[in-house]
């Protein structure tokens, strides 16, 4: 793994169940994937902020737990304008599933992204999904598994957290890239981190701004320090009980370019 400082005991844990979860050994997925450039192309072209919008049951830091069904979540989402769909795969902390993500994938005409903590080559053989995430943190050899998830058909999102990880996915030749403004130490969110390495990011990569976008204003703060898109999980789902509109969360992210509140 590539980092000496600490990561928080959370983090930790759901790194040491992600070496031990099995991949699969016997079949090596040939994905046909939908392009993420294209659909924020599309997006911008109607006037929508391209959000990815991730179907995120809990999470380490949730107030709470969404059973909502992921399909009827995914289609909420899209119903707001979300560009893409994430769908988190992990099941021990944050209550995703493989089959979960198929289910979503057959049911919205969106790129899905496969969000979890891929450490090996056979776990990308799990489920196909359009994108796949891949941590510079957490990944020993990336150029190798860069290889190895395109050759499958998916697109990688690399995602760092600070310049010399920025340095790792480029010198790996990442050309999707997302930047967590949360910190997997505290697991504390700053968006000063996606501002401070921004800039040093090439203009032919295409960037996205990761967690902790909770408002408009938060949506154009990302944008105007040069995000593509944007990965918005909690706002959009609301932990916090009750059954929050997923829809209306969504749309008030993707309406956010036009300076409304
Ligand atoms: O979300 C967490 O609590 C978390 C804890 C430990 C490691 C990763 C974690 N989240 C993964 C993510 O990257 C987010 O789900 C994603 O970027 C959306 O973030 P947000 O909008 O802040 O839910």
């Amino acid at each position: 793994m590539n980092s000496e400082t600490e990561l928080a005991p959370a983090v930790a844990s759901i790194l040491e169940a992600a070496r031990e979860r099995a991949g699969d050994v016997d079949a090596q997925l040939a994905v046909d994937a939908q392009s993420l450039p294209d659909a924020i192309a599309g997006a911008e072209a109607d006037g929508r902020v391209p959000v990815i919008a991730e179907v995120k049951p809990t999470s380490p830091t949730a107030d709470g737990t969404r059973d909502d069904d992921p399909v009827e979540l995914a289609q909420a989402m899209v119903d707001g304008g979300a560009t893409a769909i994430s769908v988190l795969t992990e099941p021990s902390h944050f209550g995703g599933s493989p089959e979960a993500l198929t289910r979503v994938r057959e049911a919205v005409d969106v790129p899905v992204l496969r969000k979890d903590f891929v450490v090996r080559e056979d776990q990308l053989d799990v489920v196909k999904s359009d994108l796949l995430l891949l941590i510079v943190r957490f990944v020993d050899d990336l150029e190798a598994l860069i290889t190895a998830t395109r050759e499958r058909g998916f697109q990688p999102l690399v995602e760092v957290h600070d310049r010399a990880e920025l340095e790792t996915a480029l010198e790996a030749g990442a050309d999707i890239i997302g930047v967590n403004n949360r910190d997997l130490g505290r697991l504390e969110v700053d968006l000063e981190t996606f501002e401070s390495v921004a800039p040093h990011v090439p203009d032919d990569v295409t960037l996205i701004a990761e967690s902790g976008i909770s408002s408009p204003a938060d949506v154009r703060r990302m944008r105007e320090a040069g995000a593509d898109a944007l990965l918005v999980g909690s706002a959009i789902m609301d932990h916090s009980g009750g059954d929050s509109d997923v829809t209306e969360n969504t749309r008030q992210l993707v309406d956010a370019g036009d300076g409304d509140d």
